[in-house]
Order: structure tokens, then C-alpha cells, then sequence
């Protein structure tokens, strides 16, 4: 079994420490290790986190690997810093059986980049009418706990029921994307100033806020777990920290793009800014920091949502929705969060390894940086800072709205049970 010694890392941003790996498993943290017969990485001084855990990816296999596979969707996330994705459920077939989460399950364990845990779709064909066979996704070996309709919204009120009452067996959790169909027909946009001087159709923040408040209600009632997806207003915040301080099991996350973009950025017609939730305004964005700072919002999920060119090189209308996300995640949460002084490095791996990982149940993620504990690591260049190029990503897609962008931090390494997909910023 092979050793590596990671020399002089701050560890969650603290003062520098060795961690010795040895194989799978962190051997040892401390000051002064011997590094002997180990292969020595000199850290000078970053940041060492948990392999980041996104509980919210767009993997597109099967069916439109056109835009990403489960291989080069895992190998950006190995250079983003994850070690665990969670698969979202509306490929072609959708992942509404047993036999098509099994799939992306293996495919996942394949690539050996990161781990891939696949969401199950709440309804037969993302279609709102019939539930899934949640069971069976749950029982097959891809052993599923989150499920999602995400690209639509469980609308009706006694489906959302029913599911939050299935998953509540095995305590796995549905995760909402909380979109109102009917007020949004036709929605192109945050409805507001900005919509209203362009004249595209607008997508009103009351068509998250009313779902958000019906799940948390109905999550209440049952007695189970709900999850939001991609919280965008200000209206949600208010709606989700008056149910924790309920009491209600709810949990939140937020994408890297709404902490950092608003929709001024549509003024200038660039579909590539096109995006669902859509980006909302400056007061929105500094209410989703202040919440995940404070605990209201529990995580930072990407949403990585990639799209081939000729989808997203269109007129806004006909553009497809949707960002990639996993290659800069980290380097806007340090831009938006930690330049701010909203949060340090420890409450990062909260938010983005720690959190995910107990709110998807994902096994051995997520854990803290000490001995005995799986080596699922990234090492982080804080002090870097550099353009966003997207012909360097591993994504099969580019459509990312950071191009030319100058952002700070860069992901150097990355060790997945002490192997490493990612060295000096090179995939292995
Ligand atoms: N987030 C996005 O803008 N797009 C998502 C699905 C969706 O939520 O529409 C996608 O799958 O492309």
C-alpha cells in the first residue's frame, strides 16, 4: 500500500500540519511526521479540505452525452475538488427504475474519479403524475436516498405527499425544485425591473416561495425530511429559517451562480447567463450569503448543468437553461463567502463536504481530517488567481458564465480513498 505525506497543509484553513495517507485511510496528523517511504506532496502552506460533495449534479448519462458522461462529468469534478456527486435524475431514459440507477451507479464506480451516487426521479418519467418505484431504487445497489423530479416540480400537492411519506421508511429525503409551473409558462427570466425594460417573460419569485412554503408545511405534517433545491430569493430564505426555528426537517442548499451573478447580466442577451432558477437580483444575492452563513441555507450545491454549444450559441428564447458549475464552485464560494468574511475554510467543508454529505447519507464523505478516517481529500491554492478558461475544463460542455472572469483559489490536488484523480491541477 502506498503512503503520500501532504507537508505543511493548513488543515480546514488552520495552522500547518502533515497528513500522512496510508492507502485508503489518513494515517496520521500532526507536525513534523517522518516521511519515511511515503512519496512526500509539498503543501506550503494551502488549504486542505474534505473531497467536496455535491449533492446536486447534471451527469446526462444516459442519453445525452452529447453534453457530459458520468466519466468526463466525474473527471470535472475531480478537478473541482469532489470526491462525491450525486447524479440527477432527468437523463433519456429517466432514472425512475431500479435497472437505470443501477446503471449510472456502476458507471460511476468505472470511471474512478469520484464516487457517484445516483438521485432517483420521485415520478415515472419526471412526469408529476405517477410516484417512481422509490423502493426498488432504494433497495438496488445503487442503494438511492434522495429523490428528485429537479428540472421540474413535484406540483401536485398529495403526489409531494405521498413521497415524503414513502422515503420516510428507509429516512431518505425528496429533494424539491420549487417552481410553480403555471406561473412560470413561458418564463424566460427573474420577473422584475430587468424583465419588464427587456420585455422577456418573467418568472416571479412567488412561483419558488409558494412551493417552498406547501413542502415545508407538508414535511411538517407527514413527520418527514424535505430538501430544497437551489434556493434563489430573498422570500425563500425568510420562508425556510421560519421553518427550522419550527422545527420543520428541512434543509437548503444554494448554487455558486446565486451567490454571485444577478439577472443585469441578461441586459446583455447572452444565453449563457440563461438559467433555472434565472438569476435573481443584488438583494437576493447578499440574502442567500447572509443564510448560508447563518445556517439557514445548509449547502452549496452546483447545479452543474451542461449543454453542447449549438444549445446554448442560440437566440435567449430558444436557449437551453442551465450552467456548468463543478470546475469553479469552490473559487466563487471563496470570492462570494470567504473574501467577504461571511465564512472561514472550516465552515467551507461544512457547507460543502460535511453537510452534503450527511444530508445524501453518503458513506465515508464528508468526514473530518484525522486519523483513521478515509483519505477523501483536495488541496487548495487560496492565494492563486487566475482567468477562467473553459477550454481547460474536463467537462464535455463550456457553458460557463466565469469565461475571462478573474476568480480566486485553484483545486491542486484531490485524492479519492487515498488515490490521486487530480495532481498539481493535472487529472491523473
Ligand atoms: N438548472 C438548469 O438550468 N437546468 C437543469 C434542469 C433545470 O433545473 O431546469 C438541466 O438539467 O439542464
Amino acid at each position: 500500500m502506498s503512503k503520500i505525506l501532504i507537508r505543511g497543509a493548513k488543515v480546514l484553513g488552520g495552522e500547518p500540519q502533515d497528513v500522512l495517507i496510508d492507502g485508503a485511510t489518513i494515517a496520521e496528523v500532526g507536525t513534523g511526521l517522518s516521511a519515511d517511504g511515503a512519496e512526500v506532496v509539498e503543501a506550503g502552506g494551502k488549504v486542505l479540505l474534505p473531497g467536496l460533495v455535491d449533492l446536486h449534479t447534471h451527469l446526462r448519462e444516459p442519453g445525452r452525452e452529447d453534453s457530459e458522461t458520468v466519466l468526463t462529468g466525474t473527471r470535472a469534478a475531480a478537478s473541482g475538488g469532489y470526491t462525491n456527486v450525486f447524479a440527477m435524475a432527468n437523463t433519456f431514459p429517466v432514472a425512475d427504475t431500479a435497472g437505470v440507477v443501477e446503471q449510472v451507479w456502476r458507471l460511476g464506480r468505472e470511471s474512478g474519479y469520484c464516487d457517484v451516487q445516483p438521485i432517483g426521479a420521485v415520478t415515472v418519467g419526471l412526469e408529476g403524475a405517477k410516484l417512481a418505484e422509490l423502493g426498488a431504487m432504494h433497495e438496488s445497489a445503487a442503494g438511492v436516498t434522495v429523490f428528485s423530479d429537479d428540472g421540474k416540480c413535484v406540483h401536485d400537492a398529495v403526489i409531494m405527499r405521498r413521497a415524503l411519506e414513502y422515503v420516510k421508511a428507509f429516512d431518505g429525503v425528496v429533494a424539491q425544485h420549487a417552481q410553480e409551473p403555471r406561473l412560470t409558462e413561458g418564463a424566460q427570466m427573474n420577473e422584475g425591473v430587468v424583465s419588464a425594460e427587456l420585455g422577456l417573460g418573467g418568472w416571479p419569485a412567488v412561483a419558488e416561495e409558494s412551493v417552498i412554503a406547501r413542502d415545508v408545511l407538508l414535511a411538517e405534517h407527514v413527520g418527514s425530511r424535505v430538501h430544497i433545491c437551489h434556493l434563489s430569493t430573498a422570500g425563500s430564505v425568510e420562508i425556510v429559517r421560519w421553518a427550522k426555528s419550527r422545527g420543520i426537517d428541512v434543509t437548503a442548499e444554494v448554487t455558486p451562480h446565486h451567490l454571485l451573478l444577478t439577472d443585469e447580466l441578461v441586459r446583455s442577451y447572452n444565453p449563457v447567463y440563461k438559467v433555472n432558477p434565472p438569476l435573481r437580483t443584488e438583494r437576493d444575492v447578499l440574502a442567500l450569503r447572509e443564510a448560508l452563513a447563518d445556517g439557514t441555507i445548509d449547502i452549496v450545491a452546483t447545479d452543474h448543468a451542461p449543454h453542447p454549444h449549438e444549445d446554448k450559441d442560440c437566440e435567449w428564447a430558444a436557449a437551453a437553461m442551465g450552467m456548468v458549475g463543478l470546475e469553479t464552485a469552490l473559487s466563487v464560494v471563496q470570492e462570494t463567502m470567504v473574501e467577504t468574511g461571511l465564512l472561514d475554510w472550516a465552515g467551507v467543508a461544512d457547507r460543502m463536504s460535511v453537510k452534503p454529505a450527511r444530508i445524501g447519507q453518503a458513506t465515508g464523505h464528508g468526514r473530518p481530517v484525522s486519523a483513521g478516517e478515509p483519505a477523501n481529500l483536495t488541496l487548495v491554492d487560496t492565494e492563486y488567481r487566475g482567468r477562467v478558461d473553459p477550454a481547460g475544463f474536463a467537462s464535455r460542455s463550456r457553458n460557463t458564465p466565469y469565461e475571462g472572469r478573474e476568480l480566486p483559489g485553484r483545486v491542486t490536488h484531490t485524492w479519492l480513498r487515498g488515490k490521486a484523480t487530480l495532481v498539481d491541477g493535472k487529472l491523473t
